[in-house]
């Protein structure tokens, strides 16, 4: 058969694909679906989103003229064929990899990369912003804001949507509805997305009077009026309300969004209307590979997987979602105040159990972690004990929310922080280093770090039988085997011993760095050194005195902590030490001030200094200068 010459290797830079007919960008979109695929089943990543929106990237590609041109993607999960078309082909195969190309837009890759993304609903703010920058530069630049079904649930979407309404510069919001969040879209909205679909024939006939009224200008005043009313009973039967026009939008749509020259024909149409336009383009989820069409939810971040048959490859032990998703149906058996929050996380946070097993106490709110933490603090104002899961990183959109609407109330709402500390291949916009510190300053607020699974039941325990907040931070990694220890009462403020020989020397940990400093300590032995462990437990409010009496049975105490050092726990012990005098020298290991980047889970503790060898190797170099300075003290 005649093999057709590969397109995608030829392609440099978005000018290029203005050369191609329609037929070759066929065949150009079938290869980039083959190069995603697999790649992404080497490297993970986000494949079914990215499947969907392959025609779409094409056609906007060849209307806008990238970089000149702003085209911002929002949460930027759906990026992989605007970099394969953008110069990054030949780098494509590091995707996610430590010293490799991000999953997201990043703006020191390339100048198409208009605007970094990574976390839901910023692109309409983010484009407006480079809109009117380029206006009062006196540029002619366009911006183009591509936002998902899902991402247009977050707030912060629809702030911007009202803002761009005022200002009535020509942004181009391309609303690539696939009915798909993570899991099925849920809401008001979506259901609002699906009766426009249904109101596609007003579009149509509301275009074809428009043509037809330009397109016979001497026709007479009488027959415009006539037309013009016309267009107007049109509304009324069809186009009652439009949210986005109502806004200030031209609303377009909706459009088959795999069919590049017609996305083409309307993208050209808008970039000339010289005023804000949304244009509701559907897609399908996973496009092009069965297994990701029939399930886009399971593919929509995956692992590694076989291409012939979509299987992943097997995962080596359980991990701390598990254990939460399995104590939270446990809970809400005993407890019937036990409800579950999610913000459009419920696969990931581990709740899919709960919600079959208690669909009336399961709230799946959409992308939108405000609202999920002031809702929550509604309902345990009302007598309830709230479990809102979500991601450490997400839940820095919910700062205020947290202080103003929990904490001062001290209300009892418990905070399942998953993927706490490192996530690896998502990169920086991902990693959950700060909850420490933005939670530790908060008055009423208790923050617990569990090391595994049985301490992990306690703490949600402790957190929904509780008075006030409580945040409950696990990392995303298997947990390890239970010992004793995990099933020790919690005590408010105080930590547990995992190992107590007397040794000079503690290793003071956060919970999820647990595995590591048990091999660290092994480490140690080898090297005829010992170490005390303490798992920290509480990271606030912390007990003081007994901290303090920690602190003073050793020569020096290591405070190892998967979070930012800025304000993390160990800062606050060496606050403490000086401030009561405690003799014990501290040695804080944690995260410097730096945004950590791209790389598994285990290369960023190694990285910082968090693996085993790298704490066995702190511990070492530290006793070594202690032993230096002893004998230059003592022995001159
Ligand atoms: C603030 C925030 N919350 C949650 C997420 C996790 N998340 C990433 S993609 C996604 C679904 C997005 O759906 P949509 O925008 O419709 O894009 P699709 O994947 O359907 O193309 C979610 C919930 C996020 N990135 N940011
Ligand atoms: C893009 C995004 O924010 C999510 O899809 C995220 O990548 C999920 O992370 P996990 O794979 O850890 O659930
Ligand atoms: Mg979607």
């Amino acid at each position: 058969m005649y093999k057709k010459e590969p397109l995608l290797a030829h392609i440099h830079d978005p000018n290029d694909l203005s050369r191609l007919s329609y037929s070759e960008l066929s065949q150009l979109a079938d290869e980039i679906r083959d190069v995603i695929i697999s790649t992404v089943s080497h490297t993970g990543g986000h494949l079914a989103s990215n499947l969907g929106v392959v025609e779409l990237t094409i056609a906007l590609h060849r209307v806008f003229d990238s970089p000149k041109d702003k085209i911002v993607w929002d949460v930027g999960h759906q990026c992989y064929t605007h970099k394969l078309l953008t110069g990054r082909y030949g780098e494509f195969s590091g995707l996610r990899q430590n010293g490799g190309i991000s999953g997201f837009p990043k703006r020191s890759e390339s100048p198409h990369d208009a605007f970094n993304t990574g976390h839901a609903s910023t692109s309409i703010s983010a484009a407006l912003g480079l809109l009117a920058g380029e206006s009062l530069k006196g540029g002619d630049g366009k911006a183009v804001a591509v936002i998902g079904d899902g991402a247009l649930t977050g707030g912060l979407a629809f702030e911007a949507l009202s803002h761009a309404g005022q200002l009535g510069l020509p942004l181009v919001v391309i609303l690539n509805d696939n009915k798909m969040s993570i899991s099925p879209n849920v809401g008001g909205l979506s259901k609002y997305l699906s009766r426009l679909s249904m109101k596609s024939r007003y579009q149509r006939i509301r275009r074809w009077i428009d043509r037809s009224v330009k397109g016979f200008p001497l026709i007479g005043a009488s027959f415009y009026d006539i037309m013009v009313r016309m267009k107007r009973g049109v509304k009324a039967l069809f186009y009652t309300d439009n949210f986005f026009v109502d806004l200030g939008f031209e609303y377009v749509g909706p459009i088959e969004g795999h069919h590049i020259q017609r996305l083409e024909q309307v993208l050209e149409d808008v970039k000339k209307l010289g005023k804000p336009v949304v244009v509701h383009v559907i897609t399908q989820k996973g496009k092009g590979y069965q297994f990701a069409e029939s399930d886009p939810s399971s593919y929509h971040g995956v692992s590694p997987f076989s291409v012939d048959d979509g299987l992943f490859e097997r995962r080596e032990a359980p991990v701390f979602t598990e254990a939460f998703g399995s104590a939270m149906v446990r809970k809400a058996r005993a407890d019937e105040r036990v409800v579950a929050i999610t913000a459009a996380m419920e696969k990931g946070t581990g709740l899919a159990p709960f919600r079959t097993e208690f669909p009336a106490r399961f709230y799946d709110v959409g992308i939108a972690e405000e609202h999920a933490v002031s809702f929550a603090a509604g309902l345990a104002a009302q007598g309830l004990r709230p479990v809102v899961a979500v991601y450490s990183t997400f839940i820095q959109r919910s700062v205020d929310q947290v202080i103003h609407d929990v904490a001062l109330q001290n209300l009892p709402v418990t905070f399942a922080l998953d993927r706490s500390g490192f996530v690896g291949d998502d990169g920086e916009t991902h990693q959950g280093l700060f909850d420490i510190a933005l939670f530790r300053s908060v008055p009423n607020m208790t923050i617990l770090a569990p090391a595994g699974a049985a301490e992990l039941d306690l703490m949600l325990d402790w957190g929904t039988g509780g008075q006030g907040p409580a945040a409950i931070r696990y990392p995303k990694a298997p947990f390890p085997e239970n010992t004793e220890a995990f099933f020790c009462p919690l005590e408010q403020g105080r930590g547990v011993f995992i190992k107590r020989k007397n040794s000079p020397v503690c290793l003071a940990f956060t919970g999820s760095l647990y595995s590591q400093v048990i091999e660290a300590e092994s480490i140690l032995n080898a090297e005829g050194l010992s170490a005390d462990l303490y798992n920290l437990r509480f990271l606030k409010p912390l007990d003081e005195e007994y901290l303090l009496s920690v602190l003073n049975r050793y020569k020096t105490v290591f405070f190892i902590e998967e979070g930012m050092k800025q304000g993390g726990i160990g800062e606050y012990a060496a606050e403490l030490a000086l401030r009561m005098g405690a003799s014990a020298s501290i040695r804080i290991l944690g995260v410097s001030d730096n945004f950590a980047g791209l790389g598994s889970r285990k290369q960023l503790l190694e990285l910082c200094g968090l693996d085993a060898a790298g704490i066995a190797g702190s511990v070492l170099a530290a006793c070594r200068k202690e032993v230096f300075s002893y004998k230059k003290a003592v022995l001159g």
